[in-house]
């Protein structure tokens, strides 16, 4: 009998929001309960490409807005089909969800095509293109938190998109987002305490572990 997959359950939000925070806390209570999870996050810095994005990010190099689209898309590609980095080859994603690991990922498509598409000039079509096709995830979490919120929070203005003008903009583009009925949206309200936030995201993580055993794998947005 074929073993029951992983569920591919992804955390999104304006920056700040607590994504990092809150897929380490599932994973740990997920781990503890007996059920196999691993965390990722995009963009994975760790690659060749990551690396790029990673010295884009942090103001020390200047892309084109249509290059470094592409790039954070190809970042997601190469960990679902090819996952080698400097330190040889890691597992890949579709590969963990089909041996059974929850996947929890922190960041994922819909911030490619929200964090694009707020700048001029881009649609939200064009944006989504690159990423037609991953793994379709179970279950999507958005963590509301207003950019006012989150500018409060550590660390904020560091990287090139933390500016609370820009983030408002993302902000809307992922409302547009989550207007797409085919994606399974959960919105969190991401301004309570770390302990409620994560007392949320269980309950909604628990009931799709388990309804994803025996559902296939999709495409997203196809
Ligand atoms: N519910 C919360 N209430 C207050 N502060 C929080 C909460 N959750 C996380 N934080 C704090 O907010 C900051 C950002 O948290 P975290 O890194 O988890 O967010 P993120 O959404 O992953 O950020 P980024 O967009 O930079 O990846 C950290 O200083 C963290 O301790
Ligand atoms: C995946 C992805 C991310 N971004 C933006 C969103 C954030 O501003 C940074 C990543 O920051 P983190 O602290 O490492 O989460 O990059 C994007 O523009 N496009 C993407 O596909």
């Amino acid at each position: 009998m074929a073993r029951a997959r992983g569920a591919l359950i992804v955390l999104e939000g304006v920056d700040k929001a607590g994504k990092t925070t809150q897929c380490a806390r599932l994973v740990h209570a997920l781990q503890q309960s007996g059920r196999p999870a691993e965390m990722m996050r995009f963009p994975d810095r760790s690659t060749t490409i990551g690396q790029l994005i990673s010295a884009y990010l942090e103001k020390k190099s200047d892309l084109e807005d249509h290059t470094v689209h592409l790039l954070f898309s190809a970042n997601r590609w190469e960990r679902v089909y090819h996952a080698s980095n400097n330190r040889g080859c890691r597992p890949l994603m579709k590969k963990k969800l089909e041996e059974g690991i929850t996947l929890v990922v922190d960041r994922y498509a819909f911030s490619g095509a929200a964090f694009t598409s707020a700048k001029p000039g881009f649609s939200l079509d064009w944006c989504m293109k690159p990423d037609v096709g991953l793994p379709k995830p179970d279950l999507v979490m958005f963590l509301q938190l207003s950019p006012a919120e989150a500018a409060l929070r550590g660390q904020f203005g560091e990287e090139r998109y933390e500016t609370s003008a820009f983030q408002r903009a993302v902000q809307q583009q992922f409302e547009e987002l989550r207007k797409d009925s085919t994606v399974n949206w959960q919105v969190i309200d991401a301004s309570q305490s770390v302990d409620d936030v994560h007392k949320s995201i269980s309950s909604h993580s628990l009931h799709t572990v388990s309804a994803a055993q025996s559902l296939p794998l999709g495409e997203l947005w196809k």
